[in-house]
């Protein structure tokens, strides 16, 4: 599916492999082109979503399963796109979006052994038809993407409810991702998070161009240069 006029463009993969970091060099250099840009995250990125987001990562729902988790990453990516994602790709905006739908059949869905059918019924109620133009996977041996987590956040600092699992279980995620990209091949991008900040901008880039030029609607998106 394509947005008819703007772009919604998701960044996945494991812990620390970059995505923050990328997403915000992508933005900059879309602005430059002209192009209007939304950076956004996830869970979270909306008033309703946000609430929740404290609850996911401080760990407090952990103890109710990781149904009651998946439910409420799917609520609160509902509010996200219903308030935020899906009013700004109608507006002909890029909405640049740190975790979506994918890390919710990795994280609870691969690594939290939900049965595919609850995961996949809660996305399609979750989302409502906002499937991503495109998404980016980095990928990045797991032990060094927690090395990075935990340089960036210090040393003292405690790891999230989903940090602070096995490094196996961080593999684990790494491979599902990848695997991901195998089965959508035409919305998923593999991209090698393994090479300096530069080249992966680079790799980046040359992923979103070409849907940026995707003109099968025959609308330019708004603030797109021709
Ligand atoms: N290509 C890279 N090589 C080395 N360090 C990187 C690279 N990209 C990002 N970092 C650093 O790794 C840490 C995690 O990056 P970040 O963008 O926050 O990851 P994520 O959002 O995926 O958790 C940050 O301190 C960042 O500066
Ligand atoms: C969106 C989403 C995130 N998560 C997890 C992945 C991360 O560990 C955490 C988000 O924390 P965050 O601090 O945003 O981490 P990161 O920089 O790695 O993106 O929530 C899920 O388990 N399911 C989901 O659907």
């Amino acid at each position: 599916m394509t947005n008819s006029t703007g772009r919604f463009i998701t960044f996945e993969g494991g812990e620390g492999v970059g995505k923050s970091t990328q997403i915000h060099r992508l933005a900059n250099v879309l602005r430059r082109r002209g192009h209007d840009v939304l950076v956004t995250r996830e869970p979270g990125g909306s008033r309703g979503a946000e609430a929740v987001r404290h609850v996911l990562l401080s760990g407090a729902a952990e103890e109710f399963g990781v149904r009651m988790e998946a439910m409420l990453f799917a609520a609160a990516r509902s509010d996200h796109i219903e308030e935020v994602i899906r009013p700004a790709v109608a507006e002909g905006t890029i909405v640049l979006c740190d975790r979506f739908m994918d890390s919710s059949r990795v994280y609870q869905g691969v690594t939290g052994n939900l049965e595919p059918r609850f995961i996949q019924n809660l996305e399609r109620v979750a989302i409502n038809g906002m499937v991503p133009d495109l998404t980016l996977v980095l990928d990045l041996p797991a032990a060094s993407g927690l090395r990075r987590a935990k340089a960036r956040e210090g040393k003292n600092a405690a790891p999230d409810r989903f940090e602070k699992e096995e490094v196996s279980t961080h593999e684990k995620r790494r491979e599902a991702f990848i695997d991901l990209t195998r089965t959508e091949p035409d919305r998923c991008r593999l991209i090698d998070a393994n090479q300096s900040e530069d080249a992966v901008a680079l790799a980046i880039l040359a992923a979103v161009e070409p849907v940026l030029d995707d003109n099968r609607t025959g609308e330019p998106a708004k603030g797109r240069k021709a």
